[in-house]
């Protein structure tokens, strides 16, 4: 599966642990992030991660990009919710964009954590079928 990691300023200690608690369910699947946060889960986890621009520098829009192509299958996007950001639009384009494509979304490491859990066990499977999977081949 293809799992994007974003993470604004207040929310990158927090997102750095939840990488390294759950590194060994991350290490199975392939990686992206914004650029400051690939950045930081990489120098604590040694995880490989492909990292887009910042997210104020056009990474939330990037990650976008591939969400609408139905290449991103989970985003853990951790929002600092008492902060105003620059770039709220792309940031709620994000957003919206997961809605469109019913990809699971995680603003918060308590969801975050269900999320992960839950790919582990197999629960986001149905993102197979959008990968063109025989249905019946998936335990759904
Ligand atoms: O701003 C962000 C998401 O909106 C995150 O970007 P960085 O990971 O580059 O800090």
């Amino acid at each position: 599966m293809k799992i994007a990691l974003i993470a604004h300023d207040r929310q990158k200690p927090t997102i750095v642990k939840l990488a390294t608690a759950y590194k060994p369910i991350l290490a199975q699947h392939e990686l992206f992030a914004t650029g400051t946060t690939g950045q930081k889960i990489i120098e604590a986890t040694g995880l490989p991660i492909t990292r887009f621009k910042s997210g104020p520098l056009g990474g939330d829009q990037q990650i976008g990009a591939l969400i609408s192509e139905n290449k991103m299958d989970l985003v853990i996007f951790l929002r600092d919710p008492l902060t105003a950001q620059p770039h709220e639009p792309d940031v709620n384009a994000l957003i919206r964009l997961s809605d469109v494509y019913e990809v699971p979304l995680a603003t918060n490491v308590g969801t975050a954590e269900v999320l992960l859990r839950g790919l582990d066990l197999g629960l986001v499977d149905f993102r197979k079928v959008v990968h063109g999977q025989d249905v019946n081949s998936i335990n759904l």
